[in-house]
């Protein structure tokens, strides 16, 4: 009789549970996706309708991240101007991305500039000139860069100046020259690709990772600045890219270094990393880390523990000697 009661009692509590299941749990459930589901439909459009037509000028267009840069923001609409040095590989990427066009749905002809970014009258003259010739600019990606293989001891400060004039006087003088016309019409977005090393500091780099901490430095200011008129500014953090930076560096000496480093190798895809600009981009994200786990704990151990983030640079620094002189 007893256990009867008890048992009828656990019955009870069952169905109850299972009311409140189904008339708050799971209405409360699948409402929570249905909203989610409505702000993904809502961001994606809101991001097609900011990409398509825009006018998006991209440096370093020609290889690696650029490039892909340039199919990526093709594919969803935009207007490009690409830039870059060699005239020739720019042309081709017109016609490559020309043949795509009926598929991407994208009227826009690229505007191709050539120029060197360690140049600084040659970038205000090519900023002069895709105002001139395409009105305005919306999104303005400073892409191109260059890598530095050496120590510090062996370096000639030539090689310094030009890892610097490359990935930071050239950058900011594009963008100093790009900004009055946006901020004319306060609208406009400023993206740089920085690098994991803009944020942490690894041995036989000091060139380049002085210029990416330069590049970081300048943009959350820039960013900071701007907010009044409305321009957004993007940092994109990569950790190693499939691409020719390593083959292109820069060595002590000046000359080019070209070995295919097996990080790079084994680094994400440059179509990969495209997507991430794209989408970082189309919701104006103010800045985005794309590495992987130890890349990224070493960003939090640099802050949380300088200490033992220089033990292990030594460290690796201690490796890499021994395993150039055996
Ligand atoms: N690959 C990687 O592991 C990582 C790359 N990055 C960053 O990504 C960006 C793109 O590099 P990535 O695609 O990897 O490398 P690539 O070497 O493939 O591309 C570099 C681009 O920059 C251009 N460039 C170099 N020097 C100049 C110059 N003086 N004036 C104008 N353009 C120049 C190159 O043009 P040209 O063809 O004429 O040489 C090329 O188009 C760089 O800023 C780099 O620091 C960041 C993190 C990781
Ligand atoms: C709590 C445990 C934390 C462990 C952290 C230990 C330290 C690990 C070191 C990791 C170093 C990552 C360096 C990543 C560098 C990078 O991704 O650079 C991207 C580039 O720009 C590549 O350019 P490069 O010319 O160097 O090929």
């Amino acid at each position: 009789m007893v256990t009867g009661i008890a048992s009828s009692r656990k019955n009870i509590h069952r169905g109850k549970l299972m009311d409140l299941t189904f008339t708050a749990i799971v209405p409360l459930l699948l409402g929570s996706v249905g909203l989610f589901a409505l702000f993904r439909l809502l961001q994606r459009m809101r991001m097609r309708a900011y990409l398509q037509d825009a006018v998006v000028v991209i440096t370093g267009a020609t290889s690696g991240l650029g490039k892909e840069c340039a199919k990526a923001f093709h594919a969803a609409g935009s207007r490009l101007v690409l830039c870059g040095r060699n005239g020739e590989r720019l042309q081709d990427l017109v016609q490559e991305l020309s043949a795509k066009a009926n598929h991407a749905k994208n009227i826009h002809k690229p505007f191709t500039v050539i120029f060197d970014l360690s140049d600084t009258k040659m970038v205000v003259s090519a900023a002069e000139e895709i105002l001139k010739c395409v009105g305005h600019v919306d999104i303005l990606i400073n892409n191109a860069g260059i890598s530095y293989r050496g120590s510090i001891l062996d370096t000639g400060m030539d090689v310094d100046k030009k890892v610097m004039e490359t990935n930071y006087f050239g950058p900011i003088a594009f963008t100093k020259a790009l900004l009055p016309s946006m901020i004319k019409r306060q609208q406009g977005h400023i993206v740089v690709i920085s690098s994991i090393q803009g944020k942490i500091s690894i041995p036989f780099r000091s060139a380049y990772a002085a210029s990416k901490h330069a590049t970081q430095a300048f943009f959350d200011c820039l960013r900071a600045e701007m907010e009044q008129y409305e321009i957004d500014v993007t940092v994109v953090s990569p950790g190693y890219i499939q691409t020719n930076l390593s083959v292109n560096a820069v060595t002590a000496d000046g000359s080019r270094y070209g070995v295919m480093d097996k990080n790079t190798i084994e680094g994400r895809t440059a179509a990969e990393v495209a997507q991430v600009v794209l989408n970082a981009v189309g919701q104006k994200k103010k800045e985005v880390l794309v590495a992987g786990l130890l890349p990224s704990l070493a960003v939090y151990l640099r802050t949380l523990s300088p200490r033992l983030f220089f033990t292990f640079m030594a460290s690796r620094a201690r490796k890499e000697r021994k395993a150039k002189d055996s």
